[in-house]
This record gives C-alpha cells, sequence and structure tokens, in this order.
C-alpha cells in the first residue's frame, strides 16, 4: 500500500531565498520526536542512561516526555531489526543524528504503527536541510514496506548483542530465544504492600502475592501508592528479602539498599533495619520512600566495602551492583550501554562486597545474595566459592510457590524474564542464602 500523499511542500523541495526575497521560515520541530532524538543521541552516541537523559530533557509537558519515551524505547528494544530494515536503503553511514531520525521514524511506523503522514515530514523536518530527501525516501520506502518487514527477521537474534546473545546461550540454551522475546515487552507495573494493606483494585494477583498492573500504569494515579501503602517492585526483587523471614525482634543489614524497595519490605515485616548506601542521593531517595510509606530504618552513608559498624546482624540481604542484565524490559537501555569487560569487573566487586558481607553476620545468622543480573559470573559463579564462614543453606520449594521450576539443585533461585510468560514475565535475578557457619 503506498503511503498517502503528504500535503506539506516536498521536503527536498529548496527551501531558502524565496522569489519574493527572505528565507523560508525553519520548519518547527514536533517536539515529541525531537525529545526522542534528544534520548536516542544520549544513549546510544554518549552512553548515557535512559533515565538520566530522560531528566535532563528540558522541562517540557509530560506527554511529550511518555510519548518520546515510548518511541525511544521502542528503538532500543528493536535495534537490530530497526537497522537491519534500514541497510538496504543506505549506501553510506549517515551522521549519527540523522541515523537517530531515521530509527525514530522506523520504530513509529513498524512498531506503534503511526500512520506514514504523521511520521516522514517530521522526522523530515528534524535533519539539516541535505539530508532532507533520503529521510524521505528511506521512510517513505520503510512504511510501503509496513510491519510485515519486521516479521522476516530473526528479531531475537538481531535485537540481542552478540555478546550477551552467546552467554545466555552458554548458560540457559535454547531459553535464550525466550528471553530475547521477553525483552521486546515493556515490563508490567508491579507493587509490594504493606501487611494487611487492601490488595488493589484492578491488579492480578500473583503467587507470592506481589499486585500487577497492566504495563503503563502510572503508580501515581493508584489509591494504595497514594495511601502510602504500596511501592513498585518487581515480583522477583520481593523475593530476595522474604528468603531471610525477617520478624520483630531480628536486627537486619540491608547492604546496598537505594532506592530502598528491599528495605520497606523488612521494615514492614518488623525487623530492625539498618540500610547501608555508598551514592547520596539515592540514599536520600530511600529515605523519601521509607518517609512516604511511614517505615522507619536506620540509614548509613557507606561504602559497604570499608563498613565496620561494631556489631553483627541476624540477616544480611547484599542486593549486590550489577550489570542489571535482569532488568532489560525495564531497562531497554542496559544492552546498549554494558560492555563484556563490565561483567568481570563487577563480578570483583561483588566478591568483595560479599566477604565484607560475610564478616558481619552473627553466628546462625542467614545471608542472602542477590544480583538483577542474567549473567551466571554475577550468580551462580559466586555463589559456588562461599566466603570463609558461611555454609549454604538452600532455598526450599514451599518458599517460592510458583517458581519451583527455578530452584537448582545447590538450591539457588534463578529467575528470567520468560518465566510467568503468560502473565507478564519478572525481571531476571539470582539469589542465593548461605548460613554463618
Ligand atoms: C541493585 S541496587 C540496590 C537496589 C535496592 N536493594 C532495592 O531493592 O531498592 C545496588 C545499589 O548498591 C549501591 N552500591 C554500589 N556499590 C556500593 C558499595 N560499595 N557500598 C554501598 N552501596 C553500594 C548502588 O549505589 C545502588 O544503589
Amino acid at each position: 500500500m503506498r503511503p498517502p500523499a503528504d500535503r506539506r511542500p516536498r521536503p527536498d523541495a529548496p527551501r531558502g531565498p524565496r522569489p519574493g526575497g527572505g528565507r523560508a521560515p525553519a520548519p518547527r520541530r514536533n517536539p515529541t520526536r525531537a525529545a526522542a532524538l534528544a534520548l536516542l543521541t544520549a544513549v546510544l552516541d554518549r552512553h548515557r542512561g535512559l533515565e538520566e537523559a530522560l531528566d535532563a530533557l528540558p522541562p517540557g509537558e509530560a506527554r511529550d516526555r511518555a510519548a518520546a519515551h515510548r518511541i525511544a524505547a521502542g528503538v532500543l528494544r528493536r535495534l537490530g531489526s530497526i537497522d537491519a530494515i534500514l541497510e538496504p536503503s543506505l549506501r553510506r553511514e549517515p551522521p549519527p543524528e540523522v541515523r537517530q531520525v531515521l530509527r525514530i521514524g522506523a520504530a513509529e511506523l513498524l512498531l506503534l504503527e503511526t500512520p506514514p503522514h504523521a511520521v516522514v515530514s517530521s522526522c523530515v523536518d528534524l535533519v539539516p536541510r541535505p539530508f532532507a530527501g533520503l529521510v524521505n525516501a528511506v521512510l517513505r520506502k520503510v512504511a510501503a514496506a509496513g510491519p510485515a518487514a519486521l516479521e522476516e527477521l530473526d528479531g531475537e537474534r538481531l535485537d540481542t548483542p552478540t555478546w550477551l546473545w552467546s552467554a545466555w546461550h552458554a548458560a540457559y540454551g535454547p531459553g535464550v530465544r525466550a528471553i530475547a522475546r521477553a525483552h521486546r515487552l515493556p515490563a508490567p507495573l508491579d507493587l509490594s504492600l504493606k501487611p494487611g494493606a487492601a490488595f488493589p483494585e484492578g491488579a492480578e494477583r500473583l503467587p507470592n502475592g506481589t499486585a500487577r498492573f497492566p504495563a503503563g500504569t502510572r503508580i501515581t494515579e493508584l489509591d494504595s501508592f497514594i495511601a502510602g501503602d504500596a511501592w513498585a517492585q518487581d515480583a522477583a526483587a520481593s523475593l530476595p528479602a522474604r528468603l531471610l523471614n525477617a520478624g520483630p525482634g531480628m536486627s537486619v543489614a540491608d547492604l546496598c539498599a537505594a532506592p530502598g524497595g528491599k528495605t520497606a519490605q523488612l521494615a514492614a515485616a518488623g525487623a530492625e533495619v539498618v540500610a547501608v548506601e555508598r551514592d547520596p542521593t539515592r540514599l536520600l531517595r530511600l529515605r523519601e520512600n521509607l518517609a512516604r510509606l511511614s517505615l522507619s530504618a536506620e540509614t548509613v552513608h557507606a561504602d559497604v566495602a570499608q563498613w565496620n559498624p561494631g556489631r553483627r546482624f541476624d540477616g544480611i540481604l547484599l542486593d549486590a551492583p550489577c550489570s542489571a542484565t535482569g532488568t532489560i524490559r525495564r531497562h531497554p537501555d542496559v544492552p546498549h550501554l554494558k560492555r563484556p569487560t563490565d561483567i568481570g569487573s563487577l563480578a570483583t566487586l561483588q566478591r568483595q562486597l560479599l566477604e565484607a558481607s560475610a564478616k558481619l553476620l552473627a553466628p546462625g545468622g542467614r545471608l542472602v545474595f542477590a544480583t538483577c543480573s542474567l549473567q551466571r559470573e554475577e550468580g551462580e559463579a559466586q555463589a559456588a566459592t562461599p566466603p570463609a564462614g558461611l555454609v549454604p543453606d538452600p532455598i526450599r520449594a514451599e518458599e517460592v510457590p510458583g517458581l519451583e521450576a527455578a530452584l537448582s539443585p545447590e538450591g539457588w533461585l534463578r529467575t528470567r524474564p520468560d518465566l510467568w510468560a503468560g502473565q507478564g514475565g519478572m525481571d531476571g535475578f539470582f539469589m542465593a542464602r548461605f548460613r554463618a557457619a
């Protein structure tokens, strides 16, 4: 089907000195697409995080930010496929800004199915004049091919960087395809609730108690959030804190704690919690989150590797910094920002933090180690050699209803984005539990 005729002046028509004198006015840049361009340039050309890039957008209407995020996230999720579709139309590599605009146009035409007349001319208006004709011609071709063009590609493979595909194939075999497929969709909104809080209307109750809303739900409009009864936390992210079985009379150190989802769970369970975080801005956010929920915990600004509180704890939760490859559904910039070499240095840091944490555990106490990574170096390989003084305390099937298949023979829990696929999946986490010897 041919795209409908565009009544605007042809974008490649000369714009400049006009017969009557003076220059043609510069085309008005569509604010949503201009913002999407800023986001993609930040992530793909400057290697900045998508959230950080969103925060750096000039104050504009919320609608533009949300729509720009939707477009940019679509491009990041399907980057390999989009580039494969653009490739035959590009004789040479265009400047980065022009490539990003082409990707925006292609994502809108193929993924969001925005009508071509709304996409093509406003993408043309975003690029320098010499590239107007190219963008117009390429996007018209993409529009003519339509979304069916995507179906002819091996999108799962194309949209996954090779180093991640190889690592996941080695770890999960054919499961790599299901993981890659899960990364195409935005994650639902999951809420954890304070004990005794009413289950929110309209939410789906998952086997672990999480209240799940469809992707795109605005948390700030939900009654349980407004009432301070709930916080955003992926179903898988709610599991590590539960494995400590914390309650009144138990002292727990939540190490690497911000923004505090797990601190909130531990405090809500009645434990005496000390939350330790190295990043002062994130620590501030943790305090704000606890205040919003009317929960209390001691908060400490410290590097866990150096922290010496002069006491030991009955429970320790180490939710260690990691590559976050388990959260790609929520953070589609991750595959484009992380490098294979990051995994080794993060694994070294996790080891150091695990060794330091083990020294803080009271005799008989329990330690849970967790990362939101799908990489074995940041999970199974760490747990296979516990620090001195710790022995394995295998997680039992009855502790993780609905996730029995995710338990390894060693009693470690490995969640993946393709688990509970029919209900919207979950983040990829690794969890192992130990006891002080
Ligand atoms: C995976 S996030 C923690 C998420 C948190 N547990 C929650 O549930 O909301 C890791 C956190 O560790 C912090 N961090 C990284 N290295 C640290 C260190 N050496 N000491 C303390 N905190 C650290 C990061 O700033 C980040 O906030």
